[in-house]
């Protein structure tokens, strides 16, 4: 058997808030790889420590102990030059209230990063171009924030995510502030994505639907994975929606919204 490389390694991260007798511990001993092309899901219930491990995969905070590999790398060790490079263009981060900039078009908040970042210009907007036309923007690139749809607003921030052609995008419960519609057309466009050029997804969410377009879900409860699901070569993915609604009702809880 081929031995594939792991592209994200994560190994007993750890992460407690607050001090002395306050001390909340948000993660605690969470190891698992990604391997190129995989679309994880990580589920579980609401203060479980989803969105800390993101942030500590996307260094917007720093764990208490453990460490985060790309490619081998680890990413606390990075340089300041190193870290802008992670940042900008080795993760793609996709926000559940979009982030975008209310006073920028979404031409340029998609083009933001490249200005932050330093990446060539026509190289951008040949792949703005192409971005645009898979996730069905194009036609309002001049439109300001305020004047999308919430649906328009997160494919413009995907956009934004993947223009600098990320090793992994990470998304932090993308579909939590759209209509199930909406939710839907995202998930497709993540799915195609996937699957056409093996784009590399780690993604929390809570929702049952959107979880059964991974590949693979980890299941977190008080910050350690309780249990992992894998979708069998094959399975529909109203099967593999069914299997996770039995391990969200093992939890206890979690919502089982039909798309
Ligand atoms: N900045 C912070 N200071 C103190 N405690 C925090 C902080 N951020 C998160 N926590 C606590 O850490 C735990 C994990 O929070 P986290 O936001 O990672 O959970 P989550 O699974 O993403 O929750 P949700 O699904 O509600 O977004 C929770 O108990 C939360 O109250």
């Amino acid at each position: 058997m081929v031995r594939q490389e792991k592209l994200l390694e994560v190994q007993d991260l750890q992460k407690s808030y607050g001090r002395k007798n306050n001390i909340t511990k948000a993660l605690n001993g969470i190891s698992f790889d990604i391997l190129p092309g995989e679309f994880l899901g990580i589920m579980g219930p609401s203060g479980s420590g989803k969105t800390t491990l993101l942030n500590c995969i996307a260094t917007i905070i720093k764990p208490t102990s453990g460490r985060v590999l790309l490619n081998g790398k680890n990413i606390s060790a990075f340089d300041s030059k190193d870290l802008a490079e992670y940042r900008g263009s080795r993760i793609g981060y996709l926000f559940q209230n979009f982030e975008l900039l209310d006073n920028l078009t979404g031409q340029e908040n998609i083009l933001l990063p490249v200005s932050i970042h330093g990446m060539e210009l026509t190289k951008a907007r040949a792949k703005l171009d192409e971005l645009a036309s898979f996730l069905e923007i194009t036609d309002i690139l001049d439109k300001f924030p305020s004047q999308m749809s919430g649906g328009q607003k997160q494919r413009v921030a995907a956009a934004r995510s993947l223009i600098s052609d990320p090793d992994i995008v990470l998304a932090d419960e993308p579909t939590g502030a759209l209509d199930t519609r909406s939710a839907r057309t995202l998930m497709n466009k993540l799915d195609g994505m996937n699957r056409s050029s093996g784009r590399t997804i780690l993604m929390v969410s809570h929702d049952p639907n959107a979880a059964s377009f991974c590949s693979r879900i980890l299941f977190i409860q008080d910050g350690v994975i309780f249990h992992e699901l894998r979708r069998k070569q094959e399975e529909s993915r109203e099967k593999f929606y069914e299997r996770i609604l039995q391990v969200l009702a093992q939890l206890g809880g979690g919502s089982a919204n039909v798309l």
